[in-house]
């Protein structure tokens, strides 16, 4: 069963035209902790794909319904399905001020991200938390004690692991080549962690956000 399309009219986030960036790791590298950080800081506006289905779902519309269905039957949701969930959001954050978007988890695969660039907007930065499998799995499993993810176990771990390393590397390539990717060292602490990702993004924003530079 197919999922109708919406049409979405984009034009209020084409005239705010608002920097994009996607946020791109491994399980358990930090994405999410930063991009809390990030929003702090900038105002940004956090997307991620998995939250707007979960809530697609709990809202009960007919489409969260179908979406159900497909996610029982163990099939992937229509790519197109998560683009409209995607667009739906950002037109509703940037009519509330929205600074710009971290979408976060996304593009697990290049062509998640080409399409994501032709229909809405190309990204202006991907920022790729680079961490070793080591530390990946050391993270996850600490976070599995109080997350209640059902995903946070070792033979879970190990298979999101696989298919980020086949899905998700080439993305990393994809936008190397594209002059768009910051590979960001993210072994260290979270304060280290973040005190890497605010150059990049004091580069698009202005230097003006940085709180304690002027000393
Ligand atoms: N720099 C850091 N050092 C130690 N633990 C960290 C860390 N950054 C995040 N964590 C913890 C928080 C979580 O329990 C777990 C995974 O972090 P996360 O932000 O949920 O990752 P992701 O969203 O990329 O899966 O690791
Ligand atoms: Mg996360």
């Amino acid at each position: 069963m197919a999922i109708e399309r919406k049409q979405i009219d984009l034009t209020p986030l084409k005239n705010a035209n608002v920097p994009i960036f996607f946020i791109v790791g491994g399980p358990g590298s930090g994405k999410g902790t930063q991009c809390e950080r990030i929003v702090n800081k900038y105002g940004l506006s956090h997307l991620s794909s998995g939250d707007l289905l979960r809530a697609e779902v709990q809202s009960g519309s007919a489409r969260g319904a179908q979406l159900v269905k497909i996610m029982e039957a163990g099939e992937l949701v229509p790519l197109e399905v998560v683009l409209d969930l995607i667009k739906e959001a950002m037109v509703n954050e940037v009519k509330k001020g929205s600074k710009g978007f971290l979408i976060d988890g996304y593009p697990r695969e290049v062509k998640q991200g080409d399409q994501f660039e032709s229909e809405i907007q190309p990204a202006t930065l991907v920022l790729f938390f680079d961490v070793s499998e080591d530390t990946l799995v050391k993270r996850c499993l600490k976070r599995a004690e109080t997350s209640g993810r059902c995903d946070d176990n070792i033979e879970t771990i190990k298979k999101r692991l696989a298919t980020f390393n086949n899905a998700t590397a080439p993305v990393t390539d994809h936008y190397e080549k594209k002059h768009k990717l910051v590979r960001i060292a993210a072994e260290g602490t979270i304060d280290e962690i973040f005190s890497h990702v605010t150059p990049h993004l004091d580069r698009v924003f202005g230097s003006n956000q940085k709180v304690a530079a002027s000393a």
